[in-house]
């Protein structure tokens, strides 16, 4: 009848589970594995997608197509490495993956939004959630379909070079922010499959709960490393966000680095398929971290064999190889073979894989085009983060009196002096994860640093002068009105970022005592968590926590001068010294400088 053969599991009439099972019954086990394997793009080429069945493919920190690579050159690659997993026998499409944690961030002129610690600040959901869906947007405009975001940690020391991706000390604001799931994938229906993966569709992406469990517990903070809490704490501190994911459909899970009382969380049976899985019922896939399974021994991949085994036999269901697909694969496949890994585990990870596939429509829609191209970076995002970036600071002292405080600063004066480290450094203003993996400094893409915004926010009448570190002399001569000193942290992540004195950097200290010394002044500190300030604060007439704005730098100025009040509210205790740390609210001997929950408020200067 020269009809084509009725494939069922192309049927996208028929329910997903039918679909999933049509499919696994006409897989090899070499198709299987394939769909098991993400790997780099940089190791990714047509042919290795084709001879290998490759499923995933992901972006690392700071890999692009090249540099400063347009929407539609994004576009391009992932279409091109698309054609080729179409064209496999069984026409299976991968699913791309990327670290859009704060905006599509690895894509020049994206929007930079504010990194989760500035968003738990907020303390404004739906504002995380409008966040969600310009990021979802700014991701397809790339043509990918899936973010390892967000990441849901607890962050409990700030020692951890990460905190700044976790919302907050409190598992309760961690749990108020995760709208950003249902703003990234998409709100779920009425009467959907509880606890079932979901993506609304080709303005949406898959999201990622990340990293399971306990990434920001541990000892001391230092990153990857061993938390120590006992079953309980964990349930109470860590694990909420995780069923809070799930029932809003989560699409996938990422495991941690981190270990639990000595035992990896990439080899943690107990954990990934007798909690996750089974107690709390999760459905989508999960994923591992970066060689996390190479991590499992001392040196990594000392006994590649052996990480394979344990990782896939405690649950784990893709792995981001990245490089060594063919190591994974062909240890994977003699795993196996032999029988150390039970079909029955390779059918459960292949299943949950291919059950978010055809849930977020991928099968129907496996080609990006450039319908969104337009979305990148776009003025109405900007906006968003603008009005995030205000709803973010976090006024921790207003005036030597607070009959007189300094705040909301005149937009008219004779002189004003900006100056600090951070006052005119886009790259440290959006911090790690934007355009590299640790961020870098300077005009690193589009965006507003506080000194532009402070130029073009005051009264034209009134003079700015910008110098990064004057010396005190400086400031006397020039008889100021006032001075903005903008300080703190240069862009990092992960274990780069671990630091156990939490020390303004250098010249920041410096430049505080120079200028606040010799005029009236407003500190904004620039950081991923809260800093060494208490030997400063009395030389300061005003102080802000800014936290990592992102290419937003107009909301700062915004606040500063009256357009819109201060409503910011501390995510995280703000600690007088290192020594008294871990410090987090609710601990007996809670000794603060600032406690969790601070901030001044200040009305906007009446229009009037
Ligand atoms: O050359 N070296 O020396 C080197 C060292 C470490 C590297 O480590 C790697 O570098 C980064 C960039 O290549 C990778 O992104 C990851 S980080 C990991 O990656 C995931 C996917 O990006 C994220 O979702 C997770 O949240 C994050 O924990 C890894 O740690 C790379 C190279």
């Amino acid at each position: 009848t020269g009809q084509a053969e009725y494939i069922k599991y192309k049927d996208p009439n028929q329910p997903v589970n039918v679909r999933v099972k049509d499919l696994m019954k006409r897989m090899t086990l070499a198709e299987k594995i394939g769909q098991m394997t993400q790997i780099e793009r940089k190791v990714a080429t047509p042919q290795v997608l084709k001879d290998y069945f490759i499923g995933s493919i992901l972006s690392g920190g700071g890999s692009v197509p090249a540099p400063r690579a347009s929407a539609k050159e994004w576009v391009d690659m992932i279409y091109r490495f698309q054609k080729a997993c179409l064209s496999t026998r069984l026409g299976i499409p991968m699913i791309y993956g990327i670290d859009a944690v704060h905006g599509n961030n690895n894509v020049y002129n994206a929007t930079i939004f504010p990194h989760n610690i500035g968003l738990g600040a907020t303390r404004d959901p739906d504002l995380v959630k409008k966040i969600g869906v310009a990021t979802a947007l700014e991701i397809r405009a790339t043509g990918i379909p899936y973010t390892f975001a967000p990441c849901i940690a607890v962050c409990r020391d700030p020692r951890w070079g990460r905190c700044f991706e976790s919302y907050s000390e409190d598992h309760r604001v961690v749990q108020a922010m995760n709208q950003m799931i249902l703003g990234l994938q998409g709100d779920i229906p009425a009467n959907y499959t509880k606890k079932f993966p979901y993506v609304a569709g080709k303005n949406n992406v898959a999201a990622c709960a990340k990293h399971f469990v306990g990434d920001g517990g541990t000892h001391k903070g230092i990153n990857e490393n061993n938390t120590l809490v006992d079953f309980r704490g964990l349930r109470r501190i860590h694990m909420p966000a995780y069923y809070d994911s799930i029932a809003m459909g989560v699409s996938t899970v990422m495991l941690s680095f981190s270990s639990w009382r000595g035992v990896k969380m990439h080899a943690h049976r107990f954990l990934v398929t007798d909690f996750l899985k089974k107690k709390l019922g999760f459905k989508g896939f999960v994923i591992s971290d970066w060689t996390g399974i190479d991590k499992l021994t001392t040196p990594p991949k000392a006994n590649y064999t052996y990480s394979v085994q344990m990782s896939i036999n405690a649950g784990l269901d893709m792995v981001m190889v990245p490089e060594d697909y063919l190591g994974f694969i062909n240890n994977l496949t003699t795993l196996v073979h032999a029988k150390v890994i039970p079909k029955s585990r390779i059918n459960d990870a292949v299943r949950r894989i291919l059950r978010v596939k055809f849930v977020m429509g991928l099968f129907e829609n496996p080609l990006p085009d450039y319908s969104l191209v337009d979305q990148l970076g776009k003025k109405e995002h900007r906006e968003l983060s603008r009005e995030a970036v205000r709803k973010s600071l976090v006024l921790l002292k207003n005036g030597k009196s607070c009959k007189k405080p300094l705040l909301p600063l005149p937009k008219k004066a004779r002189k004003i002096l900006v100056a600090g480290s951070n006052a005119d450094n886009l790259g440290y203003q959006c911090g790690g994860w934007t355009i590299e993996w640790h961020g870098s400094s300077g005009n690193i893409t589009v965006g507003t640093t506080i000194l532009e915004a402070v130029r073009s926010t005051v009264h034209p009448s009134t003079k700015v002068v910008f110098s990064e570190n004057p010396d005190a002399g400086f400031v006397k001569r020039n008889n100021f009105s006032y001075a903005i000193v903008v300080v703190g942290e240069p862009s990092y992540s992960e274990t780069a970022g671990d630091n156990l004195n939490l020390t303004i950097p250098e010249p920041g200290p410096s430049t505080i005592r120079s200028v606040c010394g010799a005029v009236k002044c407003v500190v904004v500190i620039i950081s991923g968590r809260p800093l060494v300030v208490e030997p400063y604060v009395p030389l300061m007439d005003a102080l802000v926590a800014a936290w990592l704005p992102g290419t937003e730098g107009q909301g700062v100025a915004d606040v500063l001068f009256g357009d819109f009040g201060f409503t910011g509210k501390l995510p995280r205790t703000w600690f007088k010294s290192v020594d008294q740390l871990p410090m987090n609210v609710g601990d007996e001997n809670y000794d603060p400088l600032f406690p969790f929950g601070f901030g001044l408020k200040t009305k906007p200067r009446s229009t009037v």
